[in-house]
C-alpha cells in the first residue's frame, strides 16, 4: 500500500524532485531525470539508462561513478517520453555520444528509439541498448520478447564501466549486448503492490500460493504454485536458471557468475538471506563459484512482496567489468580515485523548445476551434473513465492505462488550447497537442497518442478548411503510422484493432458520400464493435502478452479507450456540423 502521496499523479515527480534534494553529492536534476553531479568526463560515452518510476534504486539510484551517467525517469509505470530522453542525454553528453539503456518494454522501446533518431539528428551519436533478462517473460527461441526486470544493474554497470575505460560508442554497445546475453532473471511474488492512489494491489495471490514468474509492473506471474520454505523458493529460483544457460556457456560446473537476489520491494532483508543462504549453496553444488553477490532492493515494484534471482554468467571481461568500483546513491562498492574533470557542457539539454505558430487560413483557425472542442471531449471521457480503464489493464498488465492517458489527454488539451491561442490553424494546433500528449504521458500509449495526432493534423494543414475526405486520409495516415510505429499487426490485441476498422470504415462511408459527422458515427460503431470483440483476442504485442490467457474475456485497455474517444468525438461534429 502506498500510503504518502499527494495527489498522484504528481506522484513521480514529486518523488524525484525529492530523491536529488537528497542526493546532491551524487546527482544534479535536468528536465526530464537526473544526471551525475560532476557531470561527465570529456571524451567519455555517456550511459544514459531509464525507465518508469516505482522501481527504485531503478533508475536514478543508479546515477554516478562506475555506473549511469544520467537517468531518465517516467511516471509511475510508464516509460519516460522521447522529449525527457533527449534532455537528460544533451544534458549527460560528453562529447564521445550517448547509450542509452533500459528494459524490455513497448513504451521504453518506442521512446528511446525516438529519442536516439533526435539526439542523432542533433549531432549526438546515439544507439540504444534493452535489457531482456527475465526468462519467465518469452521462451529461449524469443529472448527477444523478454522483459528486462533486475538484470538491468549488471548489464547497466558492464556498459558504464566499459565507457568509463574509453571505449568508442559501438563497442560500449558490444559490451552491454555482450552482458545482457549472459544474464538471466526469474522471480516469484507472493503479493502484488498498490499504485499511490489506489485502493487496491494490482493482483492478488492466495495466502498459501505464490505468483511464479513474476513482472515488476505488479503484472501477475505467468503460473500459481503452493506457497514454499525459504529454501524451496530458492531451489525454484536457481533449478529455473541453471536450466536457462547462455548458449555459450556449456554446464554451470567451473564458471563464475555474479549472483543478485533482488527483493520486490516488501519482502525483508533477513527473509532476503535466508534464501540467499540456500542460493549459495545451490549454486556451490553446482560447481559455479559466485563474485560479488548481491542481496538486496535493486530493481523494485513499490510494495509488491517478490523475489528474483539473477546470475550473468562471467568470462575474465565481464567479471573485471563487474567487481570495478561504484559509487551511487544507491549501490557502492570499492574504492574509487579522485573524479575526472567533467566535460563542459557540450549540448546544454533545452527545456523548452518553444515551436513558432506558423501563419494559418482564417478556415483553418475555424477548424483548430472545432480539433480543441474534440480534444477537450477527449480528456472528459478519459476522466470519466480513469478508473475502469485502469482495472482492465491490470488485469495482464499495469494497470496504468488510465492514468497515462488522463495525463496525456489533459497535457494535449491544455497545449492545443494555448495553440489555439495564439492563431494556429488546425494542423499546429494538433501538432503542439501530439507533442505535450507524448512527452507528459510517456508510455506506449503516450507515443502512439501522440504519433495519432500528428497524422491527422499533417492532413489537415494550416490552410485549407478541412474535408471529410481530408479527415479520413488523416486517420488512415494514423492507423498507417501507430502500425509502422509499434509494429502491431490486426489480431495482436491493441488498438490496433480498432484503428485499422476505425479508418477503414470512415474512409468507406466519405467515400460513399456520407458528410463528416455522419461517416464518423458509423466508424465510431464500428470501433465500439471491434473493441469488443478484442476480448475474444490473444495479446500478441505489449505488456499483456505473457498473460495472456488470463486476458481472455477482457477487451484490449487502448482498444477499449480508442473506441470511446472515437464516440465522444462523433458528439462533438454533431455540436459542430
Ligand atoms: N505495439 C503496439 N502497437 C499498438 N498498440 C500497442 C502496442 N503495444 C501496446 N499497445 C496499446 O497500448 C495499450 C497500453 O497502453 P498503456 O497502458 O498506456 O501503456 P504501457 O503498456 O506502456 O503502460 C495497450 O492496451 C494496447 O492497446
Ligand atoms: O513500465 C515501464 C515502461 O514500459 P511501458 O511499456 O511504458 O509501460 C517502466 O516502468 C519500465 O521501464
Amino acid at each position: 500500500m502506498t500510503r504518502l502521496f499527494n495527489d498522484p499523479a504528481a506522484f513521480a515527480d514529486e518523488a524525484l524532485e525529492g530523491f536529488a534534494a537528497a542526493h546532491r553529492r551524487w546527482v544534479r536534476p535536468v528536465t526530464g531525470g537526473v544526471v551525475r553531479a560532476g557531470g561527465t568526463p570529456g571524451g567519455q560515452v555517456a550511459v544514459v539508462v531509464g525507465g518508469g518510476s516505482g522501481h527504485y534504486p531503478a533508475f536514478s539510484g543508479l546515477v554516478g561513478r562506475g555506473l549511469a551517467h544520467g537517468a531518465a525517469v517516467g511516471n509511475v509505470f510508464a516509460s519516460p517520453s522521447a522529449a525527457q530522453i533527449r534532455s537528460v542525454a544533451r544534458a549527460a553528453h560528453g562529447g564521445a555520444g550517448v547509450l542509452l539503456m533500459y528494459g524490455n518494454y513497448a513504451g521504453d522501446v518506442l521512446h528511446f528509439g525516438q529519442a536516439a533518431e533526435r539526439l542523432t539528428a542533433d549531432g549526438v551519436p546515439a544507439l540504444t541498448y534493452a535489457v531482456t533478462d527475465d526468462v519467465a517473460s518469452a521462451g529461449p527461441g524469443e529472448a527477444g520478447k523478454r522483459r528486462g526486470i533486475a538484470g538491468d544493474l549488471p548489464v547497466f554497470k558492464a556498459a558504464a564501466v566499459a565507457a568509463e575505460r574509453g571505449l568508442p560508442l559501438r563497442e560500449v554497445r558490444d559490451v552491454a549486448a555482450h552482458a545482457g546475453a549472459r544474464t538471466r532473471s526469474f522471480g516469484i511474488a507472493f503479493s502484488g503492490c498498490t499504485l499511490p492512489g489506489a485502493d487496491h494491489p494490482l493482483f492478488t495471490v492466495p495466502a498459501s500460493r505464490m505468483a511464479v514468474g513474476l513482472g515488476i509492473h505488479g503484472e501477475p506471474g505467468i503460473g500459481e504454485a503452493e506457497l514454499p520454505t525459504a529454501d524451496e523458493a530458492a531451489e525454484l529460483l536457481v533449478a529455473t536458471l541453471l536450466k536457462e544457460l547462455p548458449e555459450d556457456v556449456a554446464a554451470p560446473a567451473g564458471q563464475r557468475a555474479a549472483v543478485i537476489l533482488n527483493g520486490l520491494g516488501s519482502v525483508k532483508y533477513e527473509e532476503l538471506f535466508v534464501v540467499y543462504r540456500k542460493v549459495a549453496a545451490l549454486l556451490a553444488e553446482a560447481g559455479v563459484e559466485t563474485v560479488d553477490p548481491e542481496v538486496g532492493e535493486l530493481v523494485t515494484s513499490f510494495d509488491m512482496a517478490g523475489v528474483s534471482l539473477t546470475l550473468t554468467w562471467l568470462d575474465d571481461l565481464l567479471e573485471d567489468l563487474w567487481r570495478a568500483p561504484a559509487d551511487t546513491p544507491a549501490y557502492r562498492k570499492g574504492a574509487l580515485g579522485e573524479p575526472e574533470a567533467s566535460a563542459a557542457p557540450a549540448t546544454p539539454a533545452p527545456d523548452t523548445e518553444d515551436e513558432a505558430i506558423p501563419a494559418a487560413s482564417d478556415a483553418s483557425r475555424r477548424a483548430a476551434g472545432t480539433v480543441l472542442a474534440a480534444l477537450e471531449a477527449l480528456a472528459a471521457t478519459v476522466d470519466t473513465h480513469v478508473d475502469e480503464l485502469g482495472r482492465i489493464d491490470a488485469v495482464a498488465g499495469d494497470g496504468d492505462h488510465g492514468i497515462g492517458m488522463q495525463r496525456g489527454s489533459t497535457a494535449a488539451r491544455e497545449a492545443a488550447r494555448a495553440a489555439r491561442d495564439l492563431g494556429a490553424g488546425a494542423a499546429t494546433v494538433l501538432a503542439h497537442a501530439g507533442d505535450a500528449w507524448a512527452d507528459k504521458a510517456g508510455g506506449t500509449s503516450g507515443a502512439l497518442w501522440g504519433t495519432i495526432l500528428r497524422s491527422v493534423g499533417t492532413a489537415l494543414g494550416d490552410q485549407e478548411a478541412p474535408t471529410a475526405a481530408r479527415v479520413a486520409e488523416g486517420v488512415a495516415g494514423a492507423s498507417a503510422a501507430v502500425q509502422r510505429l509499434g509494429g502491431a499487426e490486426v489480431g495482436d490485441k491493441t488498438m490496433v484493432d480498432v484503428l485499422v476498422p476505425f479508418a477503414a470504415a470512415l474512409t468507406g462511408a466519405v467515400a460513399a458520400g456520407d458528410g463528416l459527422t455522419a461517416a464518423w458515427d458509423r466508424a465510431a460503431t464500428a470501433a465500439a464493435g471491434a473493441a469488443a470483440a478484442t476480448a475474444d483476442l490473444l495479446p500478441r504485442k505489449g505488456r499483456a502478452r505473457p498473460h495472456a490467457e488470463r486476458s481472455l474475456g477482457t477487451p484490449d485497455a487502448g482498444a477499449h479507450s480508442l473506441a470511446l474517444i472515437t464516440r465522444a468525438v462523433h458528439g462533438v461534429l454533431l455540436d459542430h456540423q
